[in-house]
């Protein structure tokens, strides 16, 4: 059984069905990408991956467990991380404790461990600022760490929310376009992180992203959404030569 089951899912908010038969399957240290118009229910599938929506139909299987309906603090605990399509960094803390942060569904010692400043809490703390250091080595920010967050320029800032997300130790990265609002020197180098990063942790990645050439240059497997349902599934080369593929994106009215 892959990393990652899909079967059926499907959600509906009143009248609107924002998503309705989705179906994927994702193996450990495969990049796939989620793509489709504005609105098409990208977010939303991401929402329900990660327990802040609840499916009115289908099953998510993940590492062979029934994960569908629980909360993001048990999907979170299982092995699935995510960054957001807005950056969601705590500005006034340090780089570091940014990343810090991602691991507190890891840390062991209590809080009166972390009153009383004992053994295991300094052991513990010296160990976490290691990983966050090393992390922010992966994305070349390892000299920022004591930087406020809201120092970084941007594109370093969508760097270190996938840092923060990779301290909880995920066995599965969703990504929220991860490239948006970089110039296209950004985007390239974010491609090679993000190549890297499958890599070097060998998990999986399941991202959405509007720009076509990051996900075309990156993808191994692409589901296409359009009005929350499925319109193409297959490599990159089927899913951009899909006629239906094509309409979609050229009768839209966003940006892509
Ligand atoms: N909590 C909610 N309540 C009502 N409708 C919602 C809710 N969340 C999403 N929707 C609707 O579901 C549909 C899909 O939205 P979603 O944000 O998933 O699209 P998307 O593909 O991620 O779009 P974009 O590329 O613009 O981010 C939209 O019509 C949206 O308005």
């Amino acid at each position: 059984m892959a990393l990652l089951e899909v079967k059926n899912l499907g959600i509906s908010f009143g009248g609107l069905q924002a998503v309705q038969g989705l179906n994927m399957s994702i193996e450990s240290g495969h990049l796939y990408g989620l793509i489709g118009p504005n609105g098409a229910g990208k977010t939303t599938a991401f929402n329900m991956l990660t327990g802040m929506y609840t499916p009115t139909e289908g099953i998510i299987t993940f590492d062979g467990v029934n994960i569908t309906g629980k909360g993001p603090e048990y999907i979170s605990k299982a092995g699935i991380a995510r960054t957001f399509q807005n950056i969601r960094l705590f500005n006034a803390m340090s780089v570091l404790d940014n990343v810090k942060v991602g691991m507190h569904n890891r840390v062991t010692y209590s809080m009166l461990d972390g009153v009383l400043r004992t053994k295991k809490y300094r052991d513990k703390e010296a160990e976490m600022n290691e990983k966050a250091r090393r992390l922010l080595d992966v994305f070349g920010i390892g000299d920022k760490a004591d930087y406020a967050a809201s120092q970084l320029p941007y594109g370093q800032q969508r760097k270190l929310e996938i840092c923060r997300a990779l301290a909880s130790d995920p066995k599965l990265l969703l990504l929220d376009e991860p490239a948006a609002g970089m110039n296209p020197n950004e985007t390239q180098e974010l491609m090679e992180t993000v190549r890297k990063v499958r890599d070097d942790f060998g998990i999986a990645i399941l991202l959405i992203e509007h720009d076509m050439k990051f996900v075309m240059g990156i993808c191994e497997e692409i589901t296409v959404l359009e009005y929350g349902k499925t319109i193409a599934h297959g490599d990159p080369q089927t899913v951009s030569n899909d006629p239906e593929v094509i309409a979609a994106y050229l009768g839209g009215d966003d940006e892509d």
